[in-house]
């Protein structure tokens, strides 16, 4: 088979299997040209086929050639008016003769085409079309701080790179074939490389040390701030990892609290496989518990392994829209097999009439929406009901798996993430969300922008304000990128929920962003021998151990540290005392009241100090769920 049919018989077969166009054909064993030249071919011809579609239907070319496809007219349409050795078949080849007798024809609608476009130049015709392909991608590397570290990594993989300060010019840097990097602005430990840069033979990739994740991707963990005194953190839609790779590297940065571990959920046992892979290679896999096969939604949030559960990150399956062309291959245009001009749709997308060069509209007009499940594979939704039909199920899934989230009863933030562009996946989910029953009897609500992490709170791409019926507050707690706003990410939404309880006495008190507790410049808590923290409201120690001490034997000290085996309590409630909806009481500074049992009247002296409490007399075998913030 030539080089022409492989190609068209990949372009034109279906896209449902295999993933994108760059994997269906790496990945297809059965190729018998070389997959770079079929790649090339495909992805040029693809990039030139809203020209060249008119090209052929204008000269009339299928109309006369019955040996030609609509596919292969383009692929050899393509070779015959852009490469540089013209069509790469002998002279006397058939197919090649059947453009070759209309050569006169077929340069003459080229040029028509051109200047329709209001192009006076082949290199202004070029220009054009690479523009619409939008501004190339950065390569995102997220260095894995389990692992390596930025400073490590500058040295080594990166080496030689030109590190500029935007990521606009690192994206510019894909047409000079300079290697640039720039250190993100918005997410820790992240570089953006100049495009096209295939990191995957490195041996920073190969160990884990660097992964490869799109900034946006990077959102749901960052905002989500995991913190030791978050206790356990669920990631309910894990695989491959990404996401529950970056949260146990933010908790490492940070200090993982005793005991404390990432619970991953895959309901796919096939890709849990591929989650086990990246956890380990990331180096997480001692602090990540993972459960393969295992649906979120079947799980019980009142079960007693879920009582530290404190934050959830939720990245649930969605139509993928965000994603669509994310090798970024355009789309193949088809032209019609009719006389008449008006075309039949594109495999992908088609445009309505041709825009002239350095237009700002240039970009092709959806005809067909494609959803990505999420193994790549990509669906072509023909019409608006189907489409709509679709987006409906996934909706009702995801708000499903909002919903269940909020429910762990000792959750107190959650993330929600869609890799869409629709706002019914987006930000009517949340809106479902709040109004929820649940919701309201717990408290839940969206955490505002001004409460954010630094990075978050700085992205300026907010939620869509009408679909949030005009709740600039909601608008703004949303949090959304797009792949054509030329910040070099993927179409991607983040949300997070807190619990009104928990974050309505920081209100917009930055300092507080951080917790209670004093932290050193990574941001760790700081603590004294014994792991106590110290309070910033104070300056003093969050409890003072020598006044639970004093009346104990020797040996029965009550631990302190997050999540390290307290036993001195077994109602599993740790050694504060609670109120009826198991909040840990405080007096006016913060400072959680004890309950430990023969505690001396041990109180902090400053105003608003309170006493330890005598309690519960069998205070014994169990363990402490770590602070709560
Ligand atoms: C968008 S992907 C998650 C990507 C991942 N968070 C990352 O960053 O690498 C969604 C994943 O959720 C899984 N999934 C879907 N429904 C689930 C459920 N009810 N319980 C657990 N996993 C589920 C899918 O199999 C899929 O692997």
């Amino acid at each position: 088979m030539s080089l022409y049919h492989e190609t068209a018989s990949i372009l034109t077969g279906p896209s449902t299997h295999g993933g994108s166009l760059k994997s269906r054909i790496y990945g297809n064993k059965d190729l018998k040209c070389a997959p770079a030249q079929v790649y090339a071919l495909a992805f040029e011809s693809s990039k030139w086929s809203a020209v060249l579609k008119e090209v052929v239907e204008n000269s009339q070319l299928l109309q006369t050639e019955r040996k030609l496809t609509p596919a292969l007219s383009i692929l050899l349409v393509h070779d015959f008016l852009l490469a540089k050795k013209g069509i790469a078949l002998p002279a006397s080849h058939g197919l090649r003769a059947a453009i070759e007798k209309h050569k006169a024809r077929i340069q003459s609608e080229f040029t028509r085409a051109r200047i329709r476009r209001k192009c006076p130049t082949l290199e202004a015709l070029k220009a054009s079309v690479d523009a619409q392909l939008g501004p190339p991608h950065p390569r995102w590397i997220r260095v894995n701080t389990l692992k390596s570290t930025i400073d490590e990594q500058l040295e080594t993989t990166f080496r030689g790179f030109e590190m500029v300060p935007t990521v606009e010019e690192v994206m510019a840097s894909g047409s000079t074939g300079r290697k640039m990097i720039c250190l993100d602005g918005h997410i820790p430990n992240l570089i953006a490389a100049s495009p096209g840069i295939d990191f995957t033979k490195t041996e920073a990739y190969k160990s884990g040390a660097i992964i490869l994740q799109d900034k946006a991707s990077c959102f749901p963990a960052y905002l989500l701030d995991p913190r030791p005194e978050d206790g356990d953190i669920i990631d309910a839609c894990s695989a491959p990892g990404n996401k529950t790779t970056h949260l146990a590297g933010i908790l490492h940065e940070r200090g993982f609290a005793q005991d404390q571990c990432i619970i991953a959920f895959e309901k796919d046992k096939h890709r849990a496989k591929t989650l086990q892979n990246m956890v380990k290679t990331a180096g997480s896999d001692s602090v990540t518990v993972i459960h393969p096969g295992q649906d979120f939604l079947k799980t019980d949030p009142h079960a007693p392994k879920f009582r530290r559960v404190g934050a959830l990150l939720l990245d649930p399956s969605c139509s993928g829209s965000g994603i669509v062309g994310r090798d970024d291959t355009p789309a193949f245009h088809l032209p019609s097999t009719t006389s008449s001009s008006s075309s039949q749709p594109s495999v992908n997308r088609k445009r309505k009439r041709p825009q002239p060069c350095h237009s700002s509209e240039s970009k092709p007009t959806s005809t067909t929406t494609v959803v990505v499940d999420d193994e790549g594979n990509e669906t072509h939704l023909a019409t608006p009901q189907a489409l709509h039909a679709r987006l409906a199920a996934l909706a009702a899934f995801q708000l499903s798996i909002v919903l269940h989230a909020f429910a762990f009863p000792a959750a107190k933030k959650v993330t929600y993430s869609t890799c869409s562009v629709h706002a019914v996946e987006n930000e009517s989910v949340v809106l479902r969300a709040l109004a929820s029953d649940i919701a309201r009897q717990r408290g839940w609500r969206v955490l505002r922008r001004e409460e954010q992490v630094r990075g978050m709170r700085e992205w300026p791409v907010r939620g869509d304000l009408q679909a949030c019926d005009g709740d600039e507050v909601v608008a703004g707690a949303c949090v959304r990128s797009s792949r054509e706003d030329g910040k070099g990410v993927m179409g991607f939404f983040v949300v997070c929920f807190v619990r009104e309880d928990e974050h309505s006495k920081k209100g917009d008190d930055k300092d507080n962003e951080e917790g209670p507790y004093v932290r050193d410049a990574q941001g760790r808590i700081v603590r004294d021998e014994n792991g106590i923290p110290t309070l910033k409201s104070t300056g003093r120690k969050a409890v003072e151990l020598d006044m639970l001490d004093s009346d104990e034997e020797e040996g029965s000290v009550v631990e302190l540290r997050f999540g390290e085996g307290y036993d001195g309590g077994d109602d599993g409630d740790g050694p504060f005392e609670r109120d009826a909806d198991g909040r840990i009481v405080r007096g006016s500074d913060g400072m959680p009241r004890l309950k430990v049992k023969r505690a001396k009247a041990g109180e902090v002296d400053d105003g608003g100090g309170q006493e330890v409490e005598e309690e519960n007399s069998e205070e014994e075998g169990d363990e402490w769920a770590g602070f709560d913030d």
